[in-house]
């Protein structure tokens, strides 16, 4: 068993394929075996969030996640604890592996009960898993809810009941936990595979911390369906580069009243080591100078060598963007279209065309919109896109040959015949005005220092979440400290 970081690379799997490993194992091992294991350890996991849990209502479903818990339930009856199980389900149509788990629970002293206990020290939820077929309700809804607002810590087995494994979509609210308490702790242990949807659109809010337990099975031959990127390589700069090692970054954007965007967006790229940082403010009245930082060569957009620079476009850039595009699309050796940019192409399909030449000549865009913007792209609503995020990134980077970053609660970064990658770093402490236009900067000068550009684009989407995860508890997050932030630091 071992607790999922966001330094943890691991392939993922989707249910379809979980499905093909499960069957598989099953076949090779005595009957029961891999829910015994399973039931073995979310047992040990429990133990481990509540050791001193007086009482550990366990909720099952009609199915083998339901006979997961009674496996747990068991054994945690064994080793001293007081399990309550509540089941929803009918007996006469369990799987043979839950009716052979109900039994033990049974047969070990377990108590059931109709309704949930009036307190408890800890919640598991082993209602349902990979085969959710349609949206919790009723009593199961209920007691979903009941779960996820007490702030006893809960712990979902294998998925949390009513997330799709696949997507991350949530077919309920999670109910906000009651002003006085503290946040709810949720954890989740993911059985035999790591299932996308745990770490992307709802599912990091509905799993919390999230654990793996492979059952003794390998994944053998079968296709992942996305895959965590995990920690960035370390890379030390060599005692002789120079700042031509680092390349040149230019941003174009900050149209009047928004020039910080761009800014930021320059501070990102400089502090992410890129040798030379040129900023183009759209807005002709800006200062050519910025006094807190003298690094930033402040040029006119017309002046820029397009060609031998990693181009930022966007950031702030209002509809004045529009004008700029078209030379910007054509020249820029590599590009990283952020905001505003991303809403002109979307609304103009000649800007679209260019897309299409660029990657016709293999040249380099990587394309970060959030879901708004992902969902202008596509034409489609936002709610369309983030109910299925890795589909949506996938087409858009089919649709336009770019990386796509699709920003947002576990960001998914895709490209044309690569897996895509799901981030596991950052926290709701990035959702401030500006960060978006961090990310941006630090996507180009990862360009600029020659990263190709699905790692380059993995890497600063990583980099700048993990900022966000070691911030100092009490310090504000701003975009603009954030944009000074040095990885190392
Ligand atoms: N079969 C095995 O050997 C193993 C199964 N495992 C567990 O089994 C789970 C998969 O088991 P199942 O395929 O039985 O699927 P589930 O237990 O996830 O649920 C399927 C059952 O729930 C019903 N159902 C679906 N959606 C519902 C809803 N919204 N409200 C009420 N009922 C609903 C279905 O009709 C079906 O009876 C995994 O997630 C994992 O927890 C693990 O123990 C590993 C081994
Ligand atoms: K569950």
């Amino acid at each position: 068993m071992q607790r999922v970081t966001s330094a943890t690379a691991a392939r993922l799997f989707d249910v379809a394929a979980t499905r093909r490993i499960e069957q598989a194992a099953a076949a090779a091992l005595p009957p029961h075996a891999l829910m015994q294991r399973a039931g073995r350890a979310v047992a040990r996991l429990a133990m481990a969030i509540a050791p001193r849990a007086r009482t550990i209502w366990i909720a099952c479903g009609p199915g083998n996640n339901g006979g997961d818990g009674f496996e747990a339930a068991a054994r945690l009856q064994q080793r001293g604890f007081a399990p309550v199980v509540t089941w929803l389900g009918d007996e006469s149509r369990l799987p043979a592996d839950a009716r052979a788990a109900l039994q033990r629970a049974r047969d070990a002293g377990v108590r059931f009960a109709d309704a949930p206990p009036e307190r408890h020290d800890l919640a598991i939820d082993a209602l349902l898993g990979i085969g959710a077929t349609r949206a919790p309700e009723g009593r199961m809804l209920d007691w979903l809810q009941r779960m996820h607002a007490d702030p006893a810590p809960l712990l979902s087995v294998d998925t949390p009941s009513g997330l799709n494994a696949d997507t991350g979509a949530l077919s309920f609210a999670i109910p906000v936990a009651a002003p006085a308490s503290a946040d709810p702790r949720r954890y989740c242990l993911s059985l035999l595979t790591l299932k996308p949807g745990l770490f992307t659109a709802q599912g990091r809010d509905a799993a919390g911390e999230a654990w793996f337990e492979d059952l003794g099975v390998e994944a053998g031959a079968e296709a992942p369906a996305a895959r965590l990127t995990g920690a960035p390589p370390t890379s030390r700069r060599r005692e002789s580069s120079h700042k031509g090692s680092y390349g040149d970054v230019a941003v174009i954007g900050g149209a009047p009243g928004m020039a910080g965007a761009a800014l930021l967006a320059g501070s990102a790229a400089l502090a992410a080591g890129a040798g030379r940082v040129f900023v183009a403010p759209l807005d002709s009245a800006v200062a050519p100078l910025d006094p807190l930082q003298p690094e930033l060569m402040f040029r006119r957009p017309e002046a820029l060598d397009l060609g031998a620079l990693t181009v930022v476009c966007g950031c702030g850039g209002g509809e004045a963007v529009a004008e700029v595009l078209p030379r910007v699309l054509a020249e820029a050796r590599m590009l990283v279209l952020d905001a505003d940019a991303l809403n002109a192409i979307a609304a103009d399909a000649g800007l679209q065309s260019h897309l299409q030449v660029r990657r016709s000549a293999g040249r380099v865009t990587v394309l970060t919109p959030h879901p708004l913007e992902a969902a202008r792209l596509m034409n489609a609503s936002t709610g369309e896109v983030q109910a299925d995020r890795l589909g949506a990134a996938a087409r858009l980077a089919a649709r336009f040959g770019a990386v796509v970053v699709l920003k947002g609660s576990g960001t998914v970064v895709a490209a044309l015949g690569e897996l895509p990658a799901i981030n596991p770093s950052g926290n709701a402490r990035l959702a401030t005005a500006g960060t978006g236009d961090v990310l941006a900067g630090m996507v180009g000068a990862a360009l600029a220092a020659g990263r190709p550009a699905l790692a380059a684009a993995c890497e600063a989407v990583w980099i700048h979440g993990d900022l966000a995860d070691r911030w100092p508890a009490g310090t504000p997050l701003t975009a603009g400290a954030l944009a000074r932030r040095r990885p190392e630091s």
